[in-house]
């Protein structure tokens, strides 16, 4: 990857583990450039990753090739117009990863005629094992579409959509996905808990199998439905436990989180962009 310089505006929890990401795999620290309200969160990132901070937003995209917009969405609209003659005048290559709202909104909000891509990436891009999902519209050259993917492909795995709509998707799944496993580990562990192993031996376990489960999904040739029933013998252990899980709806609570997230995302750009 070429050491273009990247300016992250926003260095929250997602800034971090892009940076961190990038960093670990090999991008040149002092190539990346953080900027933040919070000083605070800047000299970390700084201790911890040997980056460089920024005084300001404005500064921040004057020295950049890249700029990611790392900041939540609702305070998307009035970050645009902050830096929309700056990064009128720098023209840099913008990377989007705000859930929900739209390029045509971002567009309009910097003055229009920018070059964006949007993407969703996910919180394991700090140990360059995310999943980003990538969007780009007819302007974005190849080669801007190639200098984006280059930058998420550093941190993990990336798939590019046509259809900007389905982000939304992307939000629901990989996007907010790794909350789901965390959850599943939080309750997997409180009833290991509850049947009496000691805590820091119920958390150990829960990780490792989920990490071992997630290797496998990976490196097998088989399906997860058929890892699955390679664990279950009849009348065993854990078909006690899955049926359980199948009687409680676990598949249906799955639906209906993930098309939860997928609306909420859709009204995230309609209350937050163009109605
Ligand atoms: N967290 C996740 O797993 C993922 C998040 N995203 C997206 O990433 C974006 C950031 O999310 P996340 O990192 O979780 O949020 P955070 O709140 O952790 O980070 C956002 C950062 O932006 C800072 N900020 C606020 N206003 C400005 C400003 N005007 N200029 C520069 N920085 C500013 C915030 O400071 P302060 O706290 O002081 O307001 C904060 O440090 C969101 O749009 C979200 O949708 C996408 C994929 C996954
Ligand atoms: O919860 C959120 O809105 C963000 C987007 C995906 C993950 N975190």
């Amino acid at each position: 990857m070429s050491s273009n310089t990247i300016t992250f505006i926003g260095a929250g929890n997602m800034a971090t583990s892009l940076i961190g990401g990038l960093v670990a795999d090999g991008y040149e620290p002092k190539s990346i450039i953080a900027s933040d309200p919070d000083e605070g969160k800047l000299t970390d990132l700084s201790a911890r990753f040997g980056i460089r901070q920024a005084a300001d937003n404005r500064s921040a995209i004057e020295q950049a090739d890249v700029v990611v917009l790392a900041v939540k969405p609702q305070i998307l609209e009035q970050l645009c117009a902050e830096i929309r003659e700056t990064v009128q005048q720098r023209q840099p290559l913008l990377v989007s990863i705000a859930a929900g709202i739209r390029e045509a909104d971002i567009q309009r909000w910097l003055g229009g005629d920018v070059t964006l891509v949007r993407t969703m990436p996910n919180t394991p891009a700090m140990l360059q094992s995310g999943a980003t999902v990538l969007h780009a519209g007819d302007k974005v050259s190849t080669a801007q579409r190639d200098l984006a993917e280059s930058i998420l492909r550093a941190v993990g795995l990336t798939r590019w959509v046509d259809d900007e709509a389905l982000l939304d998707t992307a939000t629901a799944l990989s996007g907010s996905g790794p909350a789901y496993f965390f959850l599943v580990m939080e309750a997997m562990e409180a009833a290991a808990i509850g049947n009496g192993l000691p805590a820091d031996t119920a958390r150990l376990l829960t990780i490792q199998t989920a990490l071992g489960a997630a290797r496998m999904a990976i490196e097998s040739s088989d399906s997860p439905a058929t890892l699955r029933q390679k664990v279950t013998s009849p009348g065993g252990t854990t078909e006690r436990a899955v049926s359980i899980l199948e009687q409680g709806n676990i598949r249906n609570l799955f639906e209906q989180a993930i098309s939860g997230a997928c609306e909420r995302s859709r009204e995230l750009s309609n209350m937050l962009g163009k109605q």
